[in-house]
């Protein structure tokens, strides 16, 4: 198939690139370069351009024959939703509308949609695709928005959707070829990792206190290409008029503190940290039930060990290329 990656030169993008590549697909990159890196897109066609921009999405949709669209563009940093949420809402969710009338106006009717985990609130079991979602973040919101704009899409103008949320994805490409490249690096696993190396001086811990057994709160590691994986997958669940929604984790709630002491056994390095305040947005703990994904997709996820995630990761980052432009 030929397949419109939207963000497709960024951290999951890439990678699902690759599983596409591997499976036969022709993935076609969009993407504008506002956190993502040219040097990532390496199985196919790059076009750079922004997703709002209608006229030129609508002739690459045309051009290439698309006939499914993996919509990962976004701006998805939570904590700075809840300083900008002006950003989220005009990229998340006016950028959608734009996409979906190029979408719409091209006769593609396949989409494949990157939404979160930040889409359900604060909870104290595992998640379910069923279980309410009722976002603390800006993040999260415009998250929800697209899936309810898909939903009426597809009831409306027979569009297939599947949407994708991922818990946190980490992890890299274990060849070495792809890895998380984000400046700043917001993310828990690198941030902590950069601290390892002495990139820097600490890692900030948000929260000490939160209702959880350490304090610290609780995330659930999905490694990044069991989510390419997923997105292979998700192309055969597909289908005309339909909504489906997958959530995509390992089920294991791992506190900061442990990310601490597994990156500090990983790398044979101590994580110098310190307790910082709380971060504006963040729910004290997200562990998925993925079962559905399971059962329905067939997805079953390679890497769900957390020390290989973390190790993959710690590869990529002190590779020479990407140490270099790190230091
Ligand atoms: N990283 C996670 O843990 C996580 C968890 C849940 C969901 N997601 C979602 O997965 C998707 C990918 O996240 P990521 O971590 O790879 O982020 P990323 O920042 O590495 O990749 C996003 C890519 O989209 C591009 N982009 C953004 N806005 C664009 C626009 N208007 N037009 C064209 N290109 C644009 C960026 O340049 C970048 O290459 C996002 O939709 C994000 O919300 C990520
Ligand atoms: O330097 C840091 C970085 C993070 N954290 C904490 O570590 C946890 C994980 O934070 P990340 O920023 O790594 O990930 P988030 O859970 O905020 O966000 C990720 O998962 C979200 C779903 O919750 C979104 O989908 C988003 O795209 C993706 O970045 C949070 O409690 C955060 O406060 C720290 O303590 N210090």
């Amino acid at each position: 198939m030929n397949i419109l990656v939207t963000g497709g030169a960024g951290f999951i993008g890439s990678h699902a690139c690759k599983a596409l590549a591997a499976a036969g697909h022709h993935p076609v990159v969009l993407d504008d370069l506002r956190t993502g890196h040219r040097r990532a897109v390496r199985f196919g066609p790059f076009v750079e351009g922004d997703i709002a921009d209608r006229i030129k999405v609508e002739a690459v949709l045309r051009e290439h024959r698309i006939d499914t669209v993996m919509h990962f563009a976004a701006s998805a940093y939570v904590g700075e939703s809840v300083l900008r949420p002006d950003l989220y809402y005009a990229n998340n969710v006016a950028g959608l509308l734009a996409l979906l009338d190029a979408v719409r106006a091209a006769g593609v009717g396949r989409i494949v949609f990157s939404s979160t985990c930040a889409t359900f609130g604060p909870a104290d079991h595992k998640i379910g695709e069923n279980d309410r979602q009722a976002p603390i973040n800006p993040y999260g919101r415009s998250k929800l928005m697209a899936e309810r704009i898909l939903a009426d899409y597809a009831a409306a103008f027979g569009l297939g959707a599947v949407v994708l949320r991922y818990f946190n994805a980490a992890g890299s490409d274990p060849d070495g070829e792809l890895g998380e490249d984000h400046d700043p690096e917001t993310h828990l696993i690198p941030a902590a990792l950069l601290a390892a190396a002495g990139l820097r001086p600490h890692l900030d811990v948000f929260g000490i206190d939160y209702p959880t057994p350490d304090g610290t709160c609780v995330r659930d590691f999905v490694h990044v290409c069991d989510l390419a994986d997923a997105h292979v997958a998700a192309l055969g669940a597909i289908e005309p008029g339909l909504f489906k929604a997958f959530n995509l984790g390992n089920g294991d709630g791992i506190s900061v503190r442990q990310i601490i002491d597994r990156v500090e056994a990983v790398t044979g390095r101590p994580v110098p940290w310190r307790a910082s305040p709380r971060r504006p947005g963040d729910p004290p703990s997200l562990v998925a039930d993925a079962s559905a994904a399971r059962r329905e997709l067939g997805w079953i996820p390679r890497f769900g060990e957390l020390d290989e995630m973390i190790g993959h990761a710690w590869a990529y980052m002190s590779g020479p290329g990407r140490m270099a432009r790190l230091s």
